[in-house]
């Protein structure tokens, strides 16, 4: 086996390097807006709006023309391809709209699930084969760090060792080709929280899948300080028993503890059905486990930073402020979150508790 490659030019690691510091910049995160055409579909049809492209742009207009202050606590948004070239009514591209504002443009380039032949149930992400192309056109217009999501299920037999094998190579050359565009890859592989199973079960699941997506990225070279990890926080099965804030904390980060190499330079957590104040509160907890973390340890939350959003303008011209408003409060309670100073019940939403939960979240 030889070990021979280049490492990248050092030009190109201080620029990746510089980026994903930026996005994880103390007190900041990432608000995922880059849910697909039936993704959105869903959340609009929950507030009883049409699932419309001009319907979708009102409601990203709405999240991206909020108050500049929210830079103060968003470091970065991912976009979808068709948000990322739509425009505000005054023709102003959303693009444009956020980067005044500081917020760093971020962009999903995978282009969904497929099933794994001969599996039980399970599936890989499909998008490879014209992304040298198609992040070299993202870099072009704009964007500085994209995101590609992988699904793994917990069952009696998953996941597989075809799954964890295929999802962890797959992360790997989504980031070396994104790398070699100057695009700083997000490496989401989200462990579905779907299932009865304990923390435990979780904890070992979540350890197996990063240990080899860690494997993989080293086997293609990837330079790791010029990416983000995108995990699910450990938590027992959506019909499991709950556990406390303080016991998902410390079984998150003893898995990350166990397999994400020192070198990653953030951890960016989705919510995964998480309710607002739930993703909130497991935040704050994860930043106080007293145990060294390496990482910054911050969110990237979709629902999560939107439910409140979604139900407090539900398609109303006169409630888009009242829509911006919950955006600005979640985003703050998170910020205190990630530097785990978040009082429990302190900055109430509209969805608070709500369940955000979505059985078997593949797409
Ligand atoms: O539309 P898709 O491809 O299912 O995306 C799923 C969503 O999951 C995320 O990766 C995480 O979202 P949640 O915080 O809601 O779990 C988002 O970035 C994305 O919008």
């Amino acid at each position: 086996m030889t070990t021979y490659f280049n490492y990248p030019s050092k030009e190109l690691q201080d620029e990746l390097r510089e980026i994903a510091q930026k996005i994880v910049a103390p007190g900041k995160g990432i608000l995922a807006a880059d849910e697909s055409g039936p993704t959105m579909g869903k959340r609009l049809q929950d507030i009883g709006v049409e699932n419309t492209e001009d319907n979708r742009r009102a409601y990203r207009q709405l999240l991206f023309s909020t108050d500049p202050k929210l830079a103060e606590n968003i470091s970065g948004v991912i976009l979808f391809h068709e948000t990322l070239y739509q425009k505000a009514d005054d023709g102003t591209p959303f693009a444009e709209i956020l980067k005044k504002k500081g917020i760093i443009l971020g962009i999903k380039v995978d282009k969904g699930v497929v099933p794994l032949f001969g599996s039980e149930d399970e599936v890989t992400t499909q998008g490879l084969d014209d992304l040298a192309a198609r992040c070299a056109q993202y870099k072009k217009d704009g964007c500085d760090f994209a995101k590609w999501r992988c699904v793994l299920k917990i069952g009696k037999n998953t996941p597989s060792y075809q799954s964890i094998l295929e999802n962890a190579n797959v992360l790997a050359r989504y980031a070396s080709i994104c790398q070699s565009q100057r695009i700083v890859p997000i490496v989401e592989p989200e462990v579905l929280p779907d299932g009865d199973h304990d923390l435990d079960r979780a904890q070992k699941v979540t350890e197996t899948v990063l240990a080899a997506v860690y494997k993989a990225l080293s086997d293609h070279h990837v330079y790791l300080e010029g990416t983000l990890l995108k995990p699910n926080m450990v938590t027992a099965g959506q019909s499991a028993k709950k556990n406390t804030p303080e016991e998902i904390a410390l079984a998150t980060v003893q898995a990350l503890r166990r397999t994400v190499p020192a070198a990653v330079t953030g951890v960016t957590f989705l919510s995964g059905g998480q309710s607002e104040e739930e993703a909130t509160v497991n935040l704050s907890a994860i930043n106080n486990v007293p145990l060294i973390r390496p990482w910054a340890l911050t969110f990237s939350y979709g629902r999560a930073l939107q439910a409140s959003v979604l139900r407090a303008w539900a398609g109303k011209k006169e409630n888009i402020a009242a829509g911006q408003n919950e955006l600005l409060k979640r985003a703050k309670a998170n910020s205190q979150a990630c530097q785990g100073i978040y009082v429990p019940g302190s900055i109430p939403s509209f969805a608070g508790n709500a369940n955000l939960f979505v059985a078997q979240h593949k797409y």
